[in-house]
């Protein structure tokens, strides 16, 4: 993957102000934007997925300008090809885990059908152990089932990159433990970029890859350690 962001979006609240002045470049195939509670890289990831706009500035993605605003370019969030992965991962309550990962083929807004099971659903429905409780919703699942479901919903409809939002947060430190290690694992055998933030220094040290540190809305330090 080679991204190229740089951002500028001022968010105001009330009387507060924050200024996101955000710029970094990679080619790693795991990339890592570490820092505090606040330092607004749920925003920038979100400019990237195209979920937020951006009052100016450009994002490039494997060589395809996803926003340019000195060129009038804003490329729709649904054809910017990347997964993406909610930090609560925002599965649909009233729908089972066969149809949550339907959804993520994106045919339109529909309630995907219970029967008649589409060749990709079936797959990550395998690939990530969750056949048996394909019938479930998600409140009737485990921590790291529901992540898997979020994961395979992401990865349905074959995105270039993925981006994670804090995807370990949700889960005890056992489990969180054994989900990096999927994570890891499965990063490795799709070969799928992965761009994830977290204000957890473990994840930065175990997912590792170009570790890139953010604070007050700027990206300040990077680190290589793989
Ligand atoms: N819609 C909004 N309007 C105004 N300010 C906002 C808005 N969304 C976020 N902010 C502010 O922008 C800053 C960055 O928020 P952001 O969610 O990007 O932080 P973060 O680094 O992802 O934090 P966390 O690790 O807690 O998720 C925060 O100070 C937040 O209060």
């Amino acid at each position: 993957m080679t991204i190229g962001v740089n951002i500028h979006k001022t968010l105001k609240a009330g009387p507060r102000t924050f200024q996101l002045d955000a710029q970094f470049a990679s080619d790693g195939k795991r990339v890592v934007i570490y820092g505090a509670s606040g330092a607004g890289k749920s925003q920038m990831l979100k400019a990237i997925a195209g979920l937020s706009r951006p009052d100016s500035g450009l994002i490039e993605l494997d060589g395809r300008t996803l926003f340019d605003s000195s060129a009038a370019v804003d490329v729709p969030a649904r054809e910017r090809r990347v997964g993406y992965l909610f930090q609560d991962y925002a599965l649909f309550p009233h729908l089972n885990v066969r149809q949550n990962i339907g959804f993520g083929l994106q045919r339109g807004w529909f309630n995907p059908s219970s029967r008649g099971e589409p060749e990709a659903v079936r797959y990550w429905l395998e690939a990530f152990g969750l056949a048996e409780v394909a019938h479930q919703k998600p409140a009737e699942l485990s921590g790291g089932q529901r992540q898997r479901v979020a994961l395979a919903r992401a990865l349905v409809a074959e995105p270039s990159a993925l981006l994670l939002d804090e995807p370990f947060a949700a889960l005890d430190p056992a489990l969180r433990v054994r989900m990096r290690a999927e994570l890891d694992a499965l990063q490795r055998r799709l070969d799928i970029p992965m761009l994830l933030i977290t204000h957890d220094p473990d994840d930065a040290a175990t997912f590792g890859g170009h570790v890139l540190t953010m604070s007050e809305g700027r990206v300040a330090g990077e680190d290589r350690n793989g």
